[in-house]
């Protein structure tokens, strides 16, 4: 399986957005952050705003809702035309229902956990998604640095996902750079976000390309 490269646009120019999209042309998904100040405490963009996003996008667009009540606004970014709709397990009261639905409207179904929430009252429910999202800093702010102590749960999620026969994709998220992508991709992860180390480099397409081929190494 080779790695995929997800570019978070929360280090992009806000007034330049499709300009800034266009800079990850190469990647394989633009990762965009919706935080509503609710359930972190930032606020970037919404459905309005990632509408547009998607109609602009040279890339497919996976969101990462760091919202409350995703039962009730998650479903809108797939009809707005999102590849890929993740929302937090810490937020949802109903994971299985929305999963259902934002898949029904044609998108992949994300379930995100932050740094601190086990995996393991959700691996019954891996088959409900197309990916775990790993936070590896605390969901809110872009130029965290990376949490190792995430590591064993990216290894646990994908020996479940092996074990279980699944084609579930492994997503971390926060701080990941050259300096720390291989080792999430040794502990399983095949999908990486990174916003500052991508969108912080003098040359972006260079440095998609050199994730990519750093994580390929070790994606097994
Ligand atoms: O979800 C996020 C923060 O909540 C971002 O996707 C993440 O922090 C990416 O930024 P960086 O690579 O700079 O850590
Ligand atoms: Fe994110």
């Amino acid at each position: 399986m080779s790695a995929l490269i997800a570019p978070s646009i929360l280090s992009a120019d806000f007034a330049n957005l499709e300009r800034d999209l266009g800079a990850i042309a190469t990647a394989d998904y633009a990762h965009v952050d919706v935080m509503d100040n609710h359930f972190v405490p930032n606020l970037t963009l919404g459905l309005p705003i990632f509408e547009r996003l998607a109609q602009v996008s040279p890339v497919p667009l996976d969101a990462h809702l760091m919202i409350a009540d995703p039962d009730r606004w998650a479903p809108g970014y797939a009809e707005a035309g999102a590849a890929s709709v993740t929302f937090h397990a810490e937020a949802a009261t109903a994971p299985v229902r929305l999963a259902r639905e934002l898949r029904r409207l044609g998108s992949r179904a994300g379930l995100a956990l932050r740094p601190a929430t086990s995996v393991e009252p959700f691996l019954d429910l891996l088959p409900e998604f197309d990916m775990l999202l790993v936070m590896s800093v605390e969901p809110g702010f872009g130029g965290q640095s990376f949490i190792e102590g995430v590591l064993p749960k990216v290894r646990r999620i994908r020996d479940a996902v092996s074990e279980a026969g699944l084609d579930v994709w492994v997503q971390v998220d926060g701080g990941i750079s050259r300096a720390t992508i291989e080792r999430a991709a040794d502990a399983g992860a095949n999908v990486f976000v990174a916003g500052s180390a991508v969108y912080g480099a003098e040359n972006v397409p260079g440095e998609i390309a050199a994730l990519r081929a750093l994580a390929d190494q070790h994606t097994h």
